[in-house]
């Protein structure tokens, strides 16, 4: 079963990710981009600089996700694993989609909806994705600022592509309202994980 941790940044993913460790200890976690490959280097050199080609920068946070289901995530869920990902195709969906939209680099009527079918003929949709819902304001001054997607009124735009990922696919998302307490949120997003590992 693949379960993903979306939100803006500093919406909480890394802290619920700690706190499931403790509850899944045999569950595979990883992250997007990813921490470890070449093409994840490649995605923190783009996140850095301010002038990078959004188009390249979709690409290559494409490539890394890519490596990432060949090398990580398939070979972890055909074992039969419990995979548990911090970020995935959603970040891409909500965060290049907000990107391109205020570029002239590509020339099409929906941006979010470009990237959803660049993934389509190749990309797993997770079972499960737990959205970390906050407040741009709060995610912005949460994460602190420090690189180019951490503004408030980027991730605004963000924020209203997420809301557009939710309302298409109710069944897949579950909201949590995390500018509750951390227990709070860590006990909402187990639940739903317990609930859907024993659906399976
Ligand atoms: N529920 C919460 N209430 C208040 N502060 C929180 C909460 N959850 C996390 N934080 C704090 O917010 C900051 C960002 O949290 P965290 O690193 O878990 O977010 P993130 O979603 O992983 O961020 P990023 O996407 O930027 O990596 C940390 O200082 C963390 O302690
Ligand atoms: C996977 C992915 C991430 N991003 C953005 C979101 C963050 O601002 C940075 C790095 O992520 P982290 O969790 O804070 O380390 O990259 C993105 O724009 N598109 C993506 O696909």
């Amino acid at each position: 079963m693949l379960v993903t941790l979306e939100g803006l940044d500093g919406s909480g993913k890394t802290t619920v990710r700690e706190g499931l460790q403790d509850a899944y200890p045999d569950a595979t976690f990883t992250r997007e981009p990813t921490h470890d490959s070449w093409y994840g280097k490649a995605v923190y050199r783009s996140i850095e600089d301010d002038d990078a080609d959004s188009l390249a920068e979709l690409f290559l946070y494409t490539a890394d996700h890519a490596a990432h289901l060949s090398r990580v995530i398939e070979p972890a869920l055909e074992r039969g694993d419990l995979v548990i990902s911090d970020r995935y195709a959603d970040s891409r969906f909500a965060y290049q989609g907000a990107t391109l939209e205020n570029s002239s680099r590509l020339d099409v009527d929906d941006p979010l909806e470009y990237v959803v079918d660049i993934h389509e003929p190749f990309s797993i949709e997770p079972d499960l994705t737990l959205y970390l819902d906050v407040d741009p304001e709060t995610a912005a001054t949460r994460a602190g600022a420090t690189n180019k997607f951490e503004r408030a009124d980027y991730l605004e735009s963000v924020a209203e592509n997420y809301e557009r990922l939710l309302e298409r696919d109710p069944d897949r998302f579950v909201r949590i309202d995390a500018t509750q307490e951390p227990a709070t949120v860590l006990e909402a997003v187990e639940n739903a994980v317990a609930d859907a590992v024993a659906d399976e």
